[in-house]
């Protein structure tokens, strides 16, 4: 008879020989020790007891005492009482074994042969012993597994043509899919050769009396698996479901692609961080401005860490140079980082404590249009504008001052003009800052755009509330449904559709709607309490600024918290002054501006940036130290962006060192198309040439712009409606720096493509001649104003061309009409003679200004 040893039964489930002899005993087998051996019909008892817990013992013997070879022993009352099916099973079993002793002889016939070989191998075993076997020399095969959907008691035949056997040991094994895969092609010859697997096979096989049962067990095992599996693979297909989609946002936000270094692209794999088990888990505060090494320091990383994922990203940085706000992101990014980023403009002005606790009253909401060229963004806001006027709400207005106030049932509305060409997307993107509402003007009858997805994203991501607008409803074309779809499958669904978006028709051409929006934006501005204080420091934020003829630099603002009143002390970053003058949308003077109100400011020193933060502090001394401070800061940050790159510190990464730049600095005459300028030409950059903007501002070209262009090699610098004037060009000239001037902003995007492309051609140039400088003006009925100059350059001539230029700004180009010394007509006049110089159609011409006389040349474009 077949004999197994304890130890080989205790493997079969992972226990030890020790345990199996404890059971044994426990069981009443006739055991001595750890290494004893049992029957085949007792190994199977042992195997389901460790198994199961349930004893099958007694319940075989009350089976066996049923049958006319047995009944010597007992019946087992706990047994029954505790295995419900067991005892069942057995019950029918006990039934099946009689009735179907014959069904069973074709099943084992046409059995694969391995079993054929696993039945030989056991065909010694004792009739007598076996329960189950009325032919004891057809011996069972092993274990089945079978699906638990499956019957019960499935038909012998398609069950043993079917199933793949599997031993214990295979069932258990960590790798349950792989395995019970690869069993199912494995033909059952190659187990054949493993006696073992098959001993195994049988004792499980003898088990006989409970052979239904120990399926049913086997079925649970084996279909908790699979479920195990199932569900894994349900979780992963939702974590990969999810990531498809935000990167299928990822790439649908073109914001991701904005800023001085590009973010497109594959994920790059997790920094290497040479210190990374220090790594920062939590969020962390980083200043707005701040040198690559503080910044290594703060989140701790390795100083050669930081710059190393900045080359990657081709921004070549020293451990001195400043981080901008991409740049921190991206490294955030990159280092695996939760960083907020704390605005330091506002950080050294000691907010006044009174501050807290305030009073908090209601402020009218600040509304932001946005949306693709073309889709009636102006004519909304003309429209509203203009309705106003015509409703008689409120006077006339006048001036573009870049936003405007409106009245709707009593209550105030704040619109923020800003320009929708795409040029000024960075503009837009400060607007979207102090914005609550923003209303995504989409014409019906073109649907969703780029740049609406754009304006949806930036929406979106600025946090502020949200109105699509379905403008040109007027036209036939008009389709809001397929707007609203394509809104959908965006993830803005409309409200009607159980989404939380409104969608307001309209039609800026006719007005139709547009009352509707309005009603809905005070809705929406409702739903969120907007609140701010009326004491304490007032903040405001400037919208756009320039330097205006007579009224010196003159900025858009629209006040946050506090009331800004005329007198009023105040600084925004290297500006300071006082509110000298106070105008509105109607360019009416106005004594004190509340929060959520928008106006011109004038008084300051500079003309600050679009998007600084203007505050009020208690007098002008205070104003004005913090002025210079951040005046010193911002120096020492030019200053360190001129620095070279020091391959030194870039170690490794010098065998890369081919990657090119094109340094720029950057003057223009607003502010407004400084960021336009800015940001395209920063995205110019291709793979071989980097654009990289070193200096910029706005006004005209100071020396100490050449300075920094002198210092930085192969960088020139850039003007729009600015020009150099006296000593800058002599600096310019004397340091070789390369000044180039336009005055139309796609003539400048047009030479720095050509230029990165190396494709310069021959174009018509300006060739200057002369400068005279103002000395003197006189005003002269009927005829104009002759202005009394001293040429401090070249040569001025009669008829040739000029341009104006005051503090350094193109005030107006045209021609000299005439041209004088003392009382004579003269043709031309030289550097170092005095000469009267009267302008064609131009009088507005004050002392200090300089003439700049010029021809158009066909030139080779060469920078
Ligand atoms: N029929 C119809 N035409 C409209 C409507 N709104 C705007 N338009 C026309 O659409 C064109 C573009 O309108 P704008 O208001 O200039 O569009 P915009 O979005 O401000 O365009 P950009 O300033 O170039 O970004 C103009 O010809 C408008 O007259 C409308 O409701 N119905």
């Amino acid at each position: 008879m077949e004999k197994v040893r304890l130890g080989d039964v205790a493997n079969e489930v992972g226990k030890k020989a020790g345990d199996a002899f404890k059971i044994a005993k426990e069981m009443g087998l006739n055991v001595k020790t750890a290494s004893s051996s049992i029957t085949m019909e007792e190994a199977g008892w042992l195997l389901e007891y460790m198994t199961t817990g349930v004893n099958p013992i007694p319940a075989r013997q009350q089976e066996t005492n049923k049958k006319p070879k047995k009944g010597t022993k007992t019946t087992n009352t706990d047994a029954k009482a505790d295995t419900k099916i067991e005892t069942k099973v057995t019950k029918e079993k006990a039934s099946k074994k009689e009735k179907q002793v014959e069904p069973k002889q074709p099943k084992q016939e046409k059995k694969t042969k391995k079993e054929k070989v696993a039945g030989e191998e056991v065909a010694t075993q004792d009739s007598k012993e076996t329960l189950q076997s009325p032919a004891p020399t057809e011996p069972k095969k092993g274990l089945r597994i079978v699906r638990k959907n499956k019957s019960p008691e499935p038909e012998p035949k398609k069950e043993e043509s079917k199933k793949p056997t599997l031993s214990y040991k295979e069932l258990l094994a960590d790798s349950a899919d792989e395995e019970y895969k690869k069993h199912k092609k494995e033909k059952p010859k190659s187990k054949v050769a493993h006696k073992h697997t098959d001993q195994k096979m049988n004792i499980l096989d003898d088990r006989d009396i409970a052979f239904d049962y120990d399926d049913e067990q086997d079925e649970i095992m084996l279909f908790d698996l699979n479920e195990t599996q199932v569900r894994d693979e349900e979780e992963e297909n939702q974590i990969r479901q999810a990531i498809t989609e935000r990167v299928h946002i990822h790439r649908k936000n073109p914001w991701m692609n904005e800023g001085s270094i590009k973010r497109g692209g594959k994920r790059r794999k997790p920094i290497k961080t040479s210190k990374n088990v220090d790594k920062i888990k939590g969020p962390i505060s980083i200043p707005e401005e701040i040198r690559v090494y503080e910044f290594a320091e703060i989140i701790k990383a390795e100083l050669k860490d930081v710059i190393k994922v900045l080359f990657n990203l081709g921004v070549m940085a020293t451990k001195n140079d400043f981080l901008d706000r991409d740049a921190i992101e991206i490294l955030s990014e990159e280092f695996e980082l939760e960083v907020s980023i704390e605005d330091t403009q506002t950080r050294d002005i000691i907010e006044s404590p009174a501050n807290e606790n305030l009073a908090e009253f209601e402020r009218p909401p600040v509304v932001t249009i946005m949306g693709h060229v073309d889709h009636g963004k102006t004519s909304l806001l003309d429209y509203i504008r203009n309705s106003r006027v015509a409703s008689g709400e409120a006077g006339g207005i006048t001036q573009h001052i870049g936003a405007y106030m409106v009245e709707k049932n009593g209550k105030k509305i704040s619109f923020i003009d800003t320009p929708g060409h795409e040029a000024f997307t960075q503009m837009r993107s400060r607007g979207a800052q102090v914005t609550d509402i923003a209303i995504i003007v989409i014409a019906a009858d073109d649907g969703v755009k780029q740049q609406t997805i754009e304006a949806l994203n930036h929406a979106k991501a600025a946090n502020v509330q949200i109105i699509i607008a379905m403008n040109k409803m007027d036209k036939e074309n008009a389709n809001p449904d397929k707007l609203k779809a394509e809104c959908a499958e965006l993830g803005f669904t409309p409200n009607e559709w159980g989404g939380e978006y409104e969608f307001i028709p309209i039609s800026a051409k006719n007005g139709d709607g547009v009352e509707h929006l309005l009603e809905t934006i005070l809705i929406q501005a409702e739903v969120l309490e907007l609140k701010a204080p009326r004491q304490g420091q007032t903040k405001a934020i400037v919208l756009e600024a320039s330097l205006e003829k007579g009224r010196g630099p003159v900025a858009t603002i629209i006040v946050q918290s506090g009331v800004l009143k005329l007198g009023d002390s105040i600084v925004a970053d290297t500006a300071f002054g006082r509110v000298r003058a106070l105008l509105d949308d109607r360019g009416e003077n106005i004594t004190e501006l509340y929060p959520s109100g928008v106006a011109v400011v004038t008084g300051l020193s500079l003309v600050p940036q679009a998007g600084t933060t203007l505050l009020s502090v208690e007098n002008d001394s205070v104003a004005r130290e913090y002025a210079q401070k951040r005046a010193l800061y911002l120096r020492q940050k030019e200053l360190s962006k001129s620095t070279k790159v020091t391959f030194d510190e870039l170690g490794e990464m010098v065998a890369q060192g081919n990657l090119k730049t094109l340094p720029l600095i950057i003057k223009a005459d607003t502010q407004g198309s400084l960021e336009a300028i800015k940001a395209n030409v920063e995205k110019l950059s291709n793979d071989e040439v980097r654009v990289n903007v070193i200096g910029f501002g706005v006004g005209g070209i100071s020396e100490s712009d050449i300075s920094l262009c002198a210092t930085s090699d192969n960088s020139v610098i850039l003007g729009f409606n600015v020009r150099p004037t006296g000593s800058v060009k002599a600096k310019a000239k004397e340091l070789g720096v390369e000044i180039k001037t336009y005055s139309v902003i796609y003539s400048l995007f047009d030479d720095i493509k050509a230029l990165l492309g190396g494709l310069m051609s021959p174009v018509i140039e300006e060739e200057n001649t002369g400068q005279a400088e103002v000395r003197e003006t006189f005003n002269i009925p009927k005829v104009g104003t002759i202005a009394g100059c001293m040429v401090v350059d070249g040569s001025i001539q009669r008829g040739i061309k000029v341009r104006l230029i005051r503090d350094g700004v193109v005030v107006h180009t045209g021609a000299i009409i005439s041209l004088k010394r003392f009382k004579d007509d003269v043709k031309e006049v030289s550097k170092g003679y005095e000469c009267g110089i009267m302008l064609e159609n131009y009088n507005d011409i004050k002392i200090g200004d300089v003439f700049e006389t010029y021809k158009e040349i066909a030139k080779n474009k060469t920078l």
